[in-house]
C-alpha cells in the first residue's frame, strides 16, 4: 500500500516514478539542478506535470525552499492565516512548536532570522495536520546542532501523527538514522529508490590487489584502480571473500557519492 504514487515528467524531470508507504520518512537527494524542487512542486500541486500522474492519499502540506511569507505579517498573523486557510487546523501544535523554539509571535516575518522563519513555516505546516508533509531543504538555514534537534522533533511529530514525510536535503551525512527511504536523483532521473537499511546491506566495498573485475558477482557501482590496488563497490554483493581481498559495508554518504560519481 502506498500513500504517495507518482510518475512525473516536467522540464528537466524525466519520467520519475516512485511510491511511498504510509508513515515513511524519505530523503530526496541529488546535485544542484537534478530536479528535486521541480518534483516536489509537482507533487504539491504547485506545478502541473507535463505528463504522468501523481496520487496522494489525504491532505498535503508543502514547505518550499524559499519559505515564502509576507514580510509585513507578524508571526501571529501567519498563524491566523493558517487557521483561516485550513479546514483542519491545530493551532495548539503550531503554538507549541514556536514556543519550543522561542519564536516571538509579535515580531514581523521580515525581522526574524532565517532559522526563526524556518520555524514559522514548520509550525504552519504542522498546524495543518497533513497526512503527507513535503519539505524542500527544510533545515538549510539552521546550524548543524539545531538541524539535529529540529529533525529529531520533526520525526517525533511525524510518527506521533502518522504522517508521511518526503524532504529534500544536500546533507547526506545527516540522513542516517532519520530517513528510512532514499530517493537519489541525477539529471532529472531516479538513480536509486529504496529502503536505506536494504541499500546499506546490498552495497559492499571490496578492496584487494589490482584487478579488472571484483572478486564477487554483482552490479559494480564504482571501480577504482591504483597502481597495486583495486576497489569495487558492488550492489547485491555481501559474499565472503578470501584474502588478500577485504570487504566492508559503506555509509549512506559513500553510497550516494559512488552512484553520483558513476552517473557523471
Ligand atoms: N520554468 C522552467 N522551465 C524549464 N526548466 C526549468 C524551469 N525552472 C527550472 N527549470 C530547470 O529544472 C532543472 C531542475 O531544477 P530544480 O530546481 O528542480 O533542481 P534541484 O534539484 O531542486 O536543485 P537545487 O538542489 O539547486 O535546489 C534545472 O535545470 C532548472 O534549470
Amino acid at each position: 500500500m502506498s500513500v504517495v504514487a507518482a510518475e512525473v515528467s516536467k522540464w528537466a524531470v524525466k519520467g520519475v516514478s516512485f511510491e511511498l508507504p504510509p508513515g515513511s520518512v524519505t530523503a530526496l537527494v541529488g546535485a544542484n539542478g537534478s530536479g528535486k524542487t521541480t518534483l516536489l512542486n509537482v507533487l504539491a500541486g504547485h506545478l502541473p506535470a507535463e505528463s504522468g500522474h501523481t496520487s496522494i492519499a489525504g491532505r498535503v502540506a508543502y514547505v518550499p525552499q524559499h519559505k515564502p511569507m509576507y514580510k509585513g505579517f507578524k508571526v501571529k498573523d501567519v498563524l491566523e492565516f493558517g487557521r483561516r486557510m485550513n479546514t483542519v487546523w491545530r493551532g495548539d501544535l503550531a503554538d507549541a512548536w514556536l514556543k519550543r523554539y522561542k519564536v516571538p509571535r509579535r515580531l514581523q516575518i521580515g525581522d526574524l532570522s532565517g532559522g526563526q522563519r524556518t520555524h514559522v513555516t514548520l509550525a504552519l505546516a504542522l498546524g495543518a495536520r497533513p497526512d503527507v508533509l513535503l519539505l524542500d531543504e527544510p533545515l538549510s538555514e539552521l546550524d548543524p546542532l539545531a538541524r539535529r534537534k529540529v529533525m529529531s522533533s520533526l520525526l517525533t511529530e511525524v510518527s506521533d501523527n502518522g504522517m508521511t514525510l518526503l524532504y529534500s536535503t544536500h546533507v547526506v551525512a545527516e540522513i542516517g538514522g532519520v530517513a528510512d527511504r532514499l530517493l537519489l536523483m541525477h539529471n532529472g532521473k531516479l538513480l536509486v529508490d529504496g529502503e536505506t537499511d536494504d541499500l546499506l546491506e546490498e552495497h559492499v566495498l571490496y578492496t584487494g590487489p589490482h584487478a579488472s573485475t571484483p572478486p564477487v558477482e554483482g552490479n559494480v557501482v564504482l571501480a577504482k584502480h591504483g597502481e597495486a590496488q583495486s576497489s569495487f563497490l558492488v550492489r547485491s554483493g555481501g559474499e565472503r571473500v578470501d584474502e588478500p581481498w577485504t570487504a566492508r559495508y559503506v555509509t549512506l554518504e559513500e553510497l550516494v557519492v559512488a552512484h553520483l560519481e558513476r552517473a557523471v
